[in-house]
């Protein structure tokens, strides 16, 4: 058989497995983050078997620019200018959003040619379609996400990869993942992109700017969105109404206490008074200013770095949402050390984290890993979860999944 006649068998097979996927498809619910339906992970497959290694490399090159497109239009606020339905010329939306119109012109072609947004063929006006139109309402999942990813990673540091790893090898004489043999929280993309390598962290040189933390604070309450707090681990549990003084839950690195705030909401056992906010002093500053997770009076703020000893002993849980996936494992190890230092028996560390399969994973888990290498971090397997908690002194006592085909889960460990 020739190439070209085995290519066409295996399309026609793809094709006829397409046909029942279609039949099952089932519209994604809102918000729904990396759970790609069978016809979407076939139709990829068909895509890939029909094109040439030149057309691959060219839809490469074209999606990596849309991104850069689609960031800029959202940020000159074009989609919001196309009418929601009907269309608008070019004359019109230059009108409309005081931008030169060869300008826009030309940032509009490439979202066209990939069918993000629409043109007629006649006139040449701009409409939107089911996709665009998601990015102009600000409280949609995409409008959130995108441009938060973009700008805190995806578009300026990620594209400086090669440049960083060949700058670590002129200093290290290793090919390696940013950090591995120093300090990964203070060497890494972030840092050499803002000249502070080795002297601050990628937090310190997030607060080095308010404006920016505020925003990267705020966008924490997008990952309650996708992943849910509650509604798989039992932090009832933890309650201790006959000794009120006894810490049970403190939030490391908790940030604006959205999370703390959710747990409390769906566990109404738990007393606020027995609950701690930690993270550092700006970020509890802005917490307690803007309390945008509408924190309950009573419960506690304390400024505390994580890699300094623990504060509250024998609390009977420790929670660390997204802050694993923020260190290395030498580093995480560290942390977590500060806490088995004041851990009692019946003490747990809860870490809230997407736990990767051992194989694969997708693209949105390949993503993310990727974007908390830029700042000296990792996701991880449920195997590595298990790995630096045992070199902390602690062992796994569950993997509380979130269910519903999300990769989230709580890891409990105790005291070996
Ligand atoms: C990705 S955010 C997660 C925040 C929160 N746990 C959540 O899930 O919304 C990481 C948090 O760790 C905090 N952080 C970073 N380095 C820290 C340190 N050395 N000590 C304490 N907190 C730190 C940051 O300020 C930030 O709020």
């Amino acid at each position: 058989m020739s190439n070209t006649q085995s290519t066409r068998t295996k399309l026609q097979a793809l094709i006829q497995e397409l046909i029942p996927l279609a039949e099952k498809y089932e519209e994604p619910a809102t918000g729904a983050f990396g759970l790609e339906d069978p016809l979407i992970t076939k139709t990829k497959q068909l895509l890939t078997q029909a094109q040439s290694p030149t057309d691959y490399a060219t839809s490469l090159m074209v999606s990596s620019l849309e991104a850069i497109c689609l960031r800029t239009l959202l940020h000159l606020n074009v989609l919001q200018a196309i009418p929601t339905t009907g269309n608008v010329t070019l004359a019109d939306l230059s009108n409309k959003t005081n931008i030169q119109p060869s300008l826009l012109e030309r940032l509009l072609r490439v979202p066209v040619s990939t069918n993000f947004l629409a043109q007629d063929p006649t006139s040449g006006a701009y409409s939107h379609t089911h996709l665009s139109l998601a990015f102009t309402d600000p409280s949609s999942m995409p409008s959130r996400l995108f441009p938060f990813i973009y700008d805190e990673g995806l578009g300026g540091l990620m594209p400086l990869l090669p440049q960083y790893l060949t700058h670590q090898h002129a200093q290290t004489g290793k090919w390696e993942e940013p950090g591995a043999s120093r300090d990964s929280t203070r060497y890494n993309i972030e840092t050499w992109h803002a000249g502070v390598e080795g002297e601050k962290t990628a937090f310190e040189v997030m607060e080095m700017d308010p404006v920016r933390m505020e925003r990267f604070q705020k966008a924490m309450g997008i990952g309650e969105h996708l992943n849910p707090v509650v509604g798989y681990y039992d932090f009832s549990k933890l309650s201790n109404p006959n000794d009120p003084s006894h810490p049970i839950l403190v939030d490391v690195g908790g940030g604006q206490g959205l999370a703390l705030s959710a747990i409390l909401q769906a566990h109404p056992t738990l007393k606020p008074t027995q609950c701690v906010l930690q993270d550092t002093h700006p970020v509890l500053t802005l917490a307690q200013t803007t309390n945008p997770a509408n924190l309950p009076h009573g419960m506690t703020y304390q400024p505390h770095d994580f890699f300094a000893p623990q504060p509250i002993a024998g609390a009977r849980a420790y929670y660390l949402k997204a802050i694993a996936h923020d260190l290395s494992d030498t580093n995480l190890v560290l942390v977590l050390k500060r806490i088995v230092e004041v851990m009692e028996r019946d003490s747990r560390v809860l870490i809230a984290e997407n736990v990767l399969p051992e194989v694969g994973g997708g693209g949105i888990m390949a993503l993310m890993d990727l974007m908390m290498m830029g700042i000296g971090g990792k996701e991880r397997t449920e195997g590595g979860f298990r790995d630096v908690l045992e070199r902390a002194g602690l062992v796994v006592e569950g993997v509380h999944r979130a269910g519903g085909g999300r990769r989230y889960a709580v890891v409990e460990a105790r005291l070996k």
